[in-house]
């Protein structure tokens, strides 16, 4: 498995028209997993830009890339903010068929999800808005504070009689995006856009997971890459 996502992330950089590696020498301080996986794949001399061997240009390509990677482990200090929509929280409280609440189950698996990576509650601010298409103001305001490593958007829309539901999942879906553009810091979609109640559910705690726990470890995964790696 390590040797595949090696071998993908070495053909990549060799293919691409903009990468300019120096294949000007051997380095045999590449770990040992590098080495062997190297030794066993050749890339033809005319892709290299200096003639060399496949074999000795693959060792060099592998040993010198740097692999930036948020880290689930050392989640511990990272601070949280949860935008919550209510919208069909609302609307299954009526509904006496749906024994529970969509946007709940999501808010409840997301923050499970932090206690299990070690994320403290106190740590966790949670802020509840009417619908998804009020997610992203709030999201930048949020992110522009500098008191959250990420922001994580959590709702439900779900398709009903009109066009409305494109006009709110598009709304949230760009909205989101560009709160993180707009304030640098991590915002992650946790918005299910689903065409009945059934998909809710399913991806609300039901048998296609919980998409709010899913979309908590993505938000500790690029905190930690922002604090971690990508800090100025
Ligand atoms: N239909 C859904 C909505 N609609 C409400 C909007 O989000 C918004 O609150 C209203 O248009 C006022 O600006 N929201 C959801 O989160 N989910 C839906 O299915
Ligand atoms: C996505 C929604 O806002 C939804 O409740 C709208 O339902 P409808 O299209 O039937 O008005």
């Amino acid at each position: 498995m390590a040797s595949f996502a090696a071998a993908t992330e070495l053909s990549r950089h060799l293919l691409s028209p903009a990468s300019s590696p120096d294949f000007s020498g051997t380095n045999l301080s590449a770990p040992r997993s590098l080495l062997s996986f190297s030794s066993s794949i050749r890339f033809p001399a005319s892709r290299l830009s200096n003639g060399a061997s496949g074999r000795s240009a693959s060792l060099v390509a592998a040993a010198s890339t740097k692999h930036l990677t948020g880290s689930l482990m050392n989640a511990k200090g990272l601070r949280f903010a949860v935008v919550v929509a209510r919208f069909n929280e609302v609307v299954t409280n009526f509904d006496t068929t749906l024994p529970i609440v969509v946007s709940n189950l999501l808010l409840e698996g997301a923050l499970e999800a932090f206690r299990r990576y070690s994320v403290k509650d106190d740590d966790v601010t949670v802020v509840k808005v009417p619908g998804s298409f009020e997610i992203p103001v709030v999201a930048q305001k949020l992110g522009k504070s500098g008191d959250f490593d990420a922001i994580l958007c959590i709702g439900a829309v779900i398709r009903g009689d009109t066009t409305h539901y494109d006009a709110v999942a598009n709304s949230a879906a760009s909205g989101v995006l560009s709160a993180g553009l707009s304030s640098g810091v991590p915002c992650v979609f946790g918005v299910l856009t689903c065409d009945d109640m059934d998909q809710a559910l399913n991806r609300a705690g039901g048998k296609s997971g919980n998409k709010g726990a899913e979309a908590a470890v993505t938000a500790i995964e690029m905190a930690s890459l922002f604090e971690h790696h990508l800090k100025k």
